[in-house]
């Protein structure tokens, strides 16, 4: 058997859809879906090799299925199809300015700084001691803007005080989450798209569920602090992560801002 000549163009080839395997996977994962996903993945690796093997028959039979399961996919994956279009069409490559800033040739999205971290997490650490509860979204690279707008739009300063008067249970603001683009507080009062992963565990209600959702269809992470336990979880693409305390906690979200 003969290899074939591997062009440049092969390997940008088997890259790109390397990493679009990966982004659909990242999107399934923990979702019922994962697992028809690995199944389509293995059909694929089987029919691909008995063509490669030249074994007419099998490669016949699942070339046959693999035609009409574009139909079945798009069926079966009618909603994270969805949420894939919505993912890619929140990133700044729709934006008219955005596609270069996406590439990180040029970045003038200026990036919650250590600072600003840190009144984070001494804000949550006070709410956690208070048991107030509260959902904090910070934006990496895409836009926020498909969440931002069923809130209120606002420009303030991070600051620990301000985090924990606006999620003061009197506050006429407390209620849904709060969007921090760099060093500044956007948006309150924002409703989240909630989560129907089934993997997050019953103790979690829609405070959590809704931390979970935004980081599934966005690449921003969700602080939230429990009402009822005052526990603080932080959420980065849709797992819950743990961490030992609250110097742990500003140091593994000083990471995932770099
Ligand atoms: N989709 C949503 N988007 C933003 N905020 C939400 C959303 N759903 C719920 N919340 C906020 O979470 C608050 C508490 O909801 P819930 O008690 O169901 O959450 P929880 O995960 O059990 O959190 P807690 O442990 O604090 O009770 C709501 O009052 C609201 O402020």
């Amino acid at each position: 058997m003969e290899l074939p000549d591997l062009r440049i163009l092969d390997v940008i080839d088997i890259l790109l859809v390397a990493a679009l395997t990966f982004y659909l996977y990242r999107l399934v994962k923990g979702t019922p879906a994962i697992n028809i996903f690995i199944g389509i993945v293995i059909i694929y690796i089987i029919y691909s090799i008995t063509e490669t093997l030249k074994m007419e028959l099998l490669s016949r039979a699942l070339g046959a299925f693999t035609g009409a399961g574009v139909f079945a996919l798009i069926v079966v994956f009618q909603q994270e199809i969805r949420k894939f279009l919505l993912m890619l069409g929140s990133t700044n490559f729709t934006s008219r300015k955005g596609f270069l800033k996406q590439l990180h040739f040029f970045k003038d999205d200026i990036d919650t700084d250590h600072t600003a971290v840190d009144q984070i997490v001494k804000a949550c650490g006070e709410m956690s001691n208070t048991f107030t509860g509260a959902l904090i979204v910070i934006k990496r690279d895409g836009s926020l803007d498909f969440v931002k707008n069923t809130g209120d739009e606002q420009d303030i300063v991070v600051n620990t005080s301000i985090i924990k008067s606006i999620f003061f249970k009197n506050s006429p603001l407390h209620d849904g989450a709060m969007i921090i683009e760099g060093n500044r507080i956007t948006a309150t009062r924002v409703i989240l798209p909630v989560s129907d992963n089934r993997s997050i565990p019953q103790r979690f209600g829609l405070r959590h569920r809704a931390a979970v959702g935004v980081t599934e269809r966005s690449n921003a992470i969700a602080i939230a602090v429990s009402e009822e336990t005052g526990q603080i979880s932080l959420i980065n693409n849709a797992e819950f992560e743990t961490f030992e305390n609250l110097e742990d906690l500003s140091v593994r979200i000083k990471k995932h801002l770099e």
